[in-house]
């Protein structure tokens, strides 16, 4: 097991963010968080990084009991984790070399000496993502795709057992989006994957490899499962309450509204 809530829930400025969250996470499986604004899903991963804790309920986050185990620094080693808020975190005179090497830290820049080893594993890391020909360039040049590139790969330095990846394309183009998502498909081909968990707001981006999906609306679990059963015609019109189609195409899924007859 990576994870497991049992009816988790967390008020905030006494307001419910979450309610009543059952979600169990098992290893060989990659899930999408599906929700549109205010789903709730960056409540749900600010609880599965210890940032916040649940007022209500039961978690157990990669062996770690909350309430029981000591958390944070201690269980954020073992996740990795990519979302825009982050990229704005690093120094724009650092080379993209030196932020993947700053993962073996788990520091915002780079304050320890690196080993042999962790320079063999940024240069492979950093040929893998696809970004050797940037290494050496600043941070604050490279472009928003290259970017997220990087930072994948400096999550993938510490090994983590989980990686969480929090609307990684945003702000990309067709291009950029679909050459990103082609190299979140290669990480879970590597020997020491790690469980995947993908943000997202727009169905198109939920890959074969994203054997499962929850849905969440409203701070609550609307359905979870395989996502080949999550993301259907009826199930998504529902979510939505609106008529929608979902067409497969390339073991992908494509979402549009249902036309309605005048
Ligand atoms: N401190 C707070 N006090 C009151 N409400 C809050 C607080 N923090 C978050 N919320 C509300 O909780 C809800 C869920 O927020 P959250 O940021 O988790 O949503 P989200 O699914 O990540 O949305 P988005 O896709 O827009 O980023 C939102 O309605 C937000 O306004």
């Amino acid at each position: 097991m990576v994870f497991r809530l049992e009816g988790v829930s967390l008020k905030k400025d006494g307001k419910w963010i979450l309610q009543d969250i059952n979600w169990k996470v098992n290893k060989g499986e990659h899930w999408t968080i599906f929700g549109l604004n205010g789903a709730g899903k960056t409540a749900l991963l600010n609880l599965l990084n210890a940032y916040e804790f649940p007022t209500e309920g039961k978690m157990d986050v990669l062996g770690k009991t909350f309430g029981k185990s000591p958390l944070g620094e201690n269980l954020r080693m073992n996740i990795g984790m990519v979302s825009s808020s982050l990229q704005q975190k690093f120094y724009p005179s650092d080379s993209a070399y030196e932020i993947v090497l700053s993962g073996s830290f788990a520091s915002i820049g780079l304050y320890q000496t690196p080993t042999d080893e962790m320079r063999e594993k940024a240069i492979s890391l950093l040929k893998e993502l696809g970004c050797i020909e940037y290494a050496d360039r600043n941070y604050e040049t490279l472009s928003q795709g290259e970017k997220q590139r990087v930072l994948i790969a400096r999550a993938l330095m510490a090994e983590p057992d989980l990686l969480i990846l929090d609307e990684p394309t945003n702000g990309l183009d067709f291009i950029a989006r679909e050459n990103l998502l082609e190299a979140i498909e290669q990480i879970v081909r590597r020997a020491d994957a790690p469980t995947l968990l993908y943000v997202t707001h727009h169905v198109e981006e939920i890959l074969p490899i994203f054997t499962h999906t929850i849905l969440l609306r409203k701070g609550k679990i609307f359905s979870s499962g395989l996502t080949r059963e999550m993301i259907s015609t009826k199930i998504l019109s529902s979510f939505f309450e609106l008529l929608v189609d979902i067409v497969w195409q390339n073991g992908r899924p494509l979402l549009s509204k249902k036309k309605t007859r005048c």
